[in-house]
């Protein structure tokens, strides 16, 4: 450590401890004639509030910087069930990612469990034709994939947090969020009824965690009034995706999930890129409704949004989902030597822990398992 940083240092923790400007400008100039004592040539120009090296030479000292550090127990690993028991495919958009039958997935998770694996969120893939129909009545079919993976899954692993996510695009015939009025749009008061339906059906299978991402207006109310009602709301933590822009980043799911819209898009019930506003309203609505905790939905080109999110909601939970689009780029990007993966990997999630988030729902979770010590 060179002799001017010591002299830094010093000032520096002074500085901390006073606390004031004012404070500030006597340590300076003790820091100055300190140096003037001594027989060395370093020259001190007086202004220490330059230097800011010495703080984070170490690998602990630079780990100090960051408000919060990655740990196991902030990741959700997204698993897709599909219907076919045997089934395990792999979902070309999505690097790594598979498609997974009931009788495939213990074989699948039971070593990340070991890992640490803490928390995963389900997404249910029929592929049995004649399963989708206008209303998507097979989201809760107690038969379905869903139900059966979270009952699977609270029998075999006793601690893991399982969150269902709640959406009807899966189980639509047209693909869409919620079911429709004549004229194509969603029908709000029909889509929230069933969807509030879909998530008290997950919740009293065993889901820790409810969690919709269709985005209809007034479904966290109406969620949590039918999780009261069923008398399950005390154990049943309710997650909202708050903001869920529609952009170009769903891509790979949409694939492996087999929910592309059969016409025309999920503008009127997603949110435009560039609407931070309505993000906040979104957000500050779904508090008042009652969410447990707000999500943002993708992540990386939304920080502004996370950080909006731990400002309007400084005593909640804030989770963001690193979506497939953002996991594929990656990636592709890593692949075509732009960067290191697990380089890019950590520097994207320490984005978004930075800007306020302490959960993150990501396809990276199995090697964060690899390259994470606790
Ligand atoms: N309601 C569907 C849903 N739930 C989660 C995602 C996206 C997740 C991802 O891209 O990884 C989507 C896709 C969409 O809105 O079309
Ligand atoms: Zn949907
Ligand atoms: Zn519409």
């Amino acid at each position: 450590m060179s002799f001017s940083n010591l002299v830094n240092n010093v000032s520096y923790r002074d500085r901390q401890q006073n606390g004031d400007r004012s404070s500030q400008f006597s340590h300076m100039s003790r820091g100055v004639s300190y140096a003037s004592t001594t027989a060395t040539s370093v020259s001190i120009s007086g202004d220490i509030s330059s230097q800011l090296h010495g703080g984070y030479h170490h690998p602990l000292a630079r780990a100090w910087q960051a408000e919060r550090q990655l740990t196991k127990s902030m990741l959700i690993y997204p698993l897709f069930i599909s219907d076919q028991p045997d089934e395990e495919t792999l979902i070309p958009s999505l690097p790594n990612q598979h498609r997974r039958g009931l009788n495939r997935l213990t074989a699948h998770l039971d070593p990340l469990i070991a890992k640490g694996l803490a928390a995963v969120i389900l997404f249910g893939v029929p592929i049995n034709p004649g399963v989708k129909d206008p209303h998507g009545r097979a989201a809760d079919d107690p038969r379905g994939p869903v139900i059966q993976a979270i009952k699977l899954l609270r029998r075999t692993y006793r601690d893991l947090f399982i969150v269902a996510d709640v959406c009807l695009c899966e189980y639509t015939s047209h693909g869409h969020c919620g079911i429709l009025t004549e004229d194509g749009t969603l029908h709000n008061a029909l889509s929230v009824e069933r969807i509030s339906d879909v998530a008290t059906e997950y919740a009293l299978a065993g889901a820790h965690c409810v969690a919709p991402s269709d985005m209809n207006d007034g479904r966290i109310r109406a969620i949590k009034l039918k999780l009261i009602e069923a008398g399950i709301a005390h154990k049943t933590v309710l997650m909202s995706y708050s903001a869920k822009f529609s952009g170009c980043l769903y891509g790979p799911f949409r694939d492996a999930a087999g929910s592309v819209p059969s016409f025309g898009d999920r503008k009127c019930y997603q949110l435009p890129p560039g609407g931070r506003g309505l993000a906040r309203r979104a957000i500050v609505r779904d508090i008042n409704e009652g969410a447990d905790i707000i999500m943002i939905k993708p992540a990386n080109q939304y920080l502004d949004i996370i950080s909006d999110a731990k400002e309007l909601g400084k005593d909640m939970p804030i989770a963001a989902y690193q979506v497939s689009g953002e996991f594929a780029m990656i990636h592709a990007g890593a692949k075509a030597g732009v960067f290191d993966l697990k380089t890019m990997a950590f520097e994207s999630t320490e984005g978004i822990l930075r800007a306020g988030a302490s959960i993150v729902i990501s396809y990276f979770t199995p090697d964060f398992l690899d390259w994470l010590t606790t």
